[in-house]
């Protein structure tokens, strides 16, 4: 878009000016028909149809009756326009136009099928639930109050912090702890790709701290039978969790305490945080690591920041809307490199890794 420094803006500056801000205005729009999509279960039942469904027999497999086909008809028609399903014409004669009408799956639908690897479906659903979108709405409210408690619009909103709330509502914690645990499987993948297996040869005992419901150490347990994992977290999170042969859970406070063990694991956990108390976690890290004169180390899989020369702009997009989603549900922030190493020489570490993995994620290695 033109910048304009007379005050005075072209006919084809206006309309562009105004279609920016329809785009944005209705982005929410397009948000909600993919929650609504998910919530439906349109990409499964269109993945196991296995060819083009028409409307009515989508309407039949979703259970839509008769009265609303029209209707879901206009849904299926934003969910083309946004890329998540693809819209066709049925070969067989059809009076009514938008009755020949065929659905199909698109590459980009593959990524919300429900139980496919790294599939965002889990993610999309807590991060568009109204627990969460609803301290968005207050956010302006929050900047312009004076004083620092509540921390955050969350909290302004609820009266209680998200760990709070996921703790007294079973719905909330189910689906924080899906959509947490839904990348766990190809996070660890992408670890051993870009680190080689080395990453966790000759660790005897890892503790993935926060680890929610295992989604990363299930799977490194498999990978990895040598070695003696354990996963931390708060009481609600862990409690009735089955381990296996090399995997324990355990609930306790991070503030407090972390077992003793070789490598100390924190997967999205510091960006949740602010610098004081990311510092004071690390320093619970650092110790656990380093009981007995040992020095391990510690694996943070979280965002960093790089210079807006070498972010592509998808990429900062999402990585800034992150920090603003932190900032206004858990009074955590995204970092740049020079904000990850301030906290690593406060909590008094030495040296640090930075690995690039896929997208906007990164492993950091600490070492004391
Ligand atoms: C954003 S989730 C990340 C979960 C997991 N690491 C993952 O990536 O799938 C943050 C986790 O920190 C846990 N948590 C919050 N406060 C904690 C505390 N004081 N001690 C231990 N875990 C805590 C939450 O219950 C939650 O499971
Ligand atoms: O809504 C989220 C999403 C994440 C998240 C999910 C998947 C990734 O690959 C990266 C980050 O992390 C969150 C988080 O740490 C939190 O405290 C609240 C919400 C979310």
């Amino acid at each position: 878009m033109g910048s304009v420094d007379n005050g005075v803006m072209s006919d084809s500056e206006i309309v562009q000016a105004h279609a920016h801000v329809w785009t944005h205005a209705f982005n929410s729009i397009s948000s909600m028909s993919l929650k609504c999509a998910i919530d439906l279960g349109i990409p499964d039942t269109l993945h196991h149809h296995g060819h083009p469904m028409t409307l009515p027999e989508l309407a039949a497999e979703l259970s839509v009756p008769t009265s609303k086909v029209a209707f879901l008809r206009r849904l299926m028609a934003v969910l083309a326009q946004t890329g998540f399903v693809s819209q066709g014409k049925s070969a067989a004669k059809n009076d009514q136009e938008q009755l020949g009408l065929t659905y199909s799956l698109t590459p980009i639908s593959r990524a919300i099928l429900k139980g496919e690897p790294g599939g965002l479906s889990p993610i999309v659903s807590f991060v568009l639930n109204p627990i969460i979108q609803d301290p968005l709405h207050c956010l302006g409210e929050w900047l312009k109050s004076e004083s620092l408690t509540p921390r955050t619009a969350f909290a302004m909103k609820h009266g209680k912090s998200l760990w709070e709330y996921a703790a007294q509502d079973v719905g909330l914690n189910h689906s924080l702890n899906e959509a947490m645990a839904s990348d766990g499987p190809v996070i660890a993948k992408l670890m051993v790709e870009k680190r080689g297996r080395q990453l966790f040869q000759g660790l005897r005992t890892v503790v993935d701290v926060g680890g929610g419901t295992g989604g990363l150490a299930r799977e490194a347990a498999e990978a990895f039978p040598q070695v003696e994992w354990m996963v931390l977290d708060l009481p609600h999170v862990v409690a009735g969790l089955e381990g296996t042969r090399n995997l324990k859970f355990v609930s306790g406070d991070m503030f407090k305490a972390v077992p003793p063990a070789d490598a100390v694991l924190l997967k999205w956990i510091l960006h949740d945080w602010s610098d004081d108390e990311s510092v004071e976690i690390l320093k619970r890290c650092k110790e656990a690591v380093s009981s007995n004169g040992k020095k391990g180390k510690v694996m943070i899989i979280d965002i960093v920041i790089g210079d807006e020369s070498e972010e592509g702009e998808v990429s900062m997009g999402i990585k800034l809307c992150f920090d603003l989603l932190m900032m206004t549900i858990v009074h955590g922030k995204e970092r740049n490199e020079k904000e990850w190493a301030k906290l690593f020489q406060e909590a008094g570490f030495a040296e640090y890794k930075i690995t690039p993995l896929e997208g906007f994620r990164s492993l950091i290695e600490v070492y004391p």
